[in-house]
């Protein structure tokens, strides 16, 4: 079987986060099942990883794992600009970054303009006790934003595989209702 004949669908998706909330570890824990403690991005890199939304409906996500770091942030937004949905990732136990979601979540929108991005809420390393950022104005701050709110943790592995799971259903609804479109020089949603 070719390459493309494996999923319907491609979109792709990127995880914006501070600094240290644990957003390779996500990634590394949802596409190869490992929980490496620590694995420092450089700017960007990507995983590739099929996913079933509907029976017969493959997609292929095309996962973009960016750096924290304020200083890698030009040099990731030209790719922000290719991306159908966004999973914005904090640590429970780290109120800056809860602040920092909210930020980039502006900044995103500014620069995807006319265009949209799908975007969902990751609070993430809920394994530990300590809380920082209160669940009701996440669940405010999420509702603003029509975006599902999900607590995961890459440690445990818990909520892990379904925090991609609603991002990408939310994509794939938002696609057949027409809230993202296809558009010839972007490329968010691939038909094989
Ligand atoms: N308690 C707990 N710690 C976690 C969890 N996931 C990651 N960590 C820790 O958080 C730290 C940062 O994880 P990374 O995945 O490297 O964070 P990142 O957001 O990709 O960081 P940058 O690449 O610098 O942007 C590491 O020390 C991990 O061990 C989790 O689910 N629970």
């Amino acid at each position: 079987m070719n390459r493309s004949a494996q999923f319907l669908y491609r979109f792709k998706m990127m995880m914006i986060g501070d600094n240290n909330v644990g957003k390779s570890c996500i990634l590394k824990r949802y596409t190869e099942g490992l929980y490496p403690e620590r694995c420092v991005t450089i700017g960007i890199s990507l995983c590739n990883h099929i996913l079933e939304v509907e029976p017969g409906v493959r997609v292929n996500l095309q996962i973009w794992d960016t750096a924290g770091h304020e200083s890698f942030w030009s040099a990731i937004c030209p790719s922000i600009r290719q991306t159908a949905g966004c999973m914005l990732v904090f640590d429970l136990g780290d109120r800056a970054s809860f602040n920092y979601i909210k930020y980039r979540h502006m900044e995103v929108c500014n620069i995807v303009q006319p265009y949209t991005v799908l975007f969902m809420l990751v609070g993430h390393k809920c394994d530990r006790e300590k809380r920082k950022v209160n669940q009701d104005e996440v669940e405010e701050f999420a509702s603003e934003l029509g975006a599902p709110y999900i607590e995961a943790s890459a440690k445990t592995g818990h909520n892990v595989a379904e925090a991609f799971e609603l991002l990408t259903r939310r994509i794939y609804q938002g696609y057949l209702s027409g809230e993202v479109r296809l558009h010839e020089s972007w490329e968010k949603i691939h038909n094989k």
